[in-house]
């Protein structure tokens, strides 16, 4: 039996429909849930096997996309939510009533600034972007994965169609190093462009010029 990554992907992943408009977010919360409400369709779409992103009880995935910041409102009942870890890139608000994560903005210096990140399979209607690929694939282990099944985990993405990844994708981690040479401060940029034109000298070279012109000096 194929191996069980989360229950929106082991039976077919629903497919996305091009009139999606966005949704509500909704918790598991059966009294007083907590409601978002997301703008248009969400973006980059992935699957992750971090620690940190909220997962379904038994999952070994997480589904997370993000959406722009200011497409995301809290409708109702907001006062259950909780930031999971202040200090984290990603502020992880979470119902403290079931502990599903409804909204994640970041709000740092950072490539993905503006942007939150939401759980789609909380939206109660279909038609979402489906997931595009699989990060931090190896950090399921550190969320109790044995490490002898991760051949097994990812021969199971690959064969659903998501390639696993043990960061973000090649073209998200592009981008988030071009944003990092883009954002280096002006001093950083001519120090290494100083090192680039005058490169350390080899060990022991000053060395021997010393003891060439000495050995010189004493011949004369
Ligand atoms: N190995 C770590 C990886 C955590 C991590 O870096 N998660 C990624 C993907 S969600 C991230 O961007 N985290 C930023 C954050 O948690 O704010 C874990 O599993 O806890
Ligand atoms: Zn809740
Ligand atoms: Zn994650």
């Amino acid at each position: 039996m194929a191996i069980k990554l989360h229950p929106a992907l082991d039976n077919g992943i629903a497919p996305e429909a091009s009139d999606f408009a966005g949704g509500v977010l909704v918790c598991a919360c059966s009294d007083r849930p907590v409601r978002v409400r997301v703008e248009g369709q969400i973006a980059h779409n992935h699957v992750c096997g971090c620690t940190k992103c909220w997962k379904p009880t038994g999952a070994m995935m997480s589904i997370v996309a993000v959406a722009p910041t200011d497409k995301v409102t809290v409708l109702e009942n907001g006062d259950k939510l909780k930031v999971v870890d202040s200090s984290a890139l990603i502020q992880r608000y979470a119902c403290t009533g079931c502990g599903v994560h409804m909204h994640g903005p970041v709000e740092r210096d950072h490539p993905f600034k503006g942007l939150s990140f939401v759980h789609p399979e909380r939206f109660e209607s279909k038609g979402w972007a489906k997931p595009g690929f699989a990060a931090f694939v190896s950090s399921a282990i550190e969320a109790g994965v044995d490490p002898n099944r991760m051949e097994e985990v990812r021969g199971r993405l690959r064969e659903i169609g998501l390639e696993p990844y043990d960061t973000l994708s090649p073209g998200l981690m592009d981008h988030i190093a071009t944003w990092t040479v883009q954002h280096r401060t002006p001093q950083t940029t001519v120090e290494a462009a100083a090192a680039v034109a005058a490169p350390a000298p080899r060990p022991g070279l000053l060395a021997r010029i010393f003891r060439r012109l000495s050995g010189r000096q004493r011949k004369h």
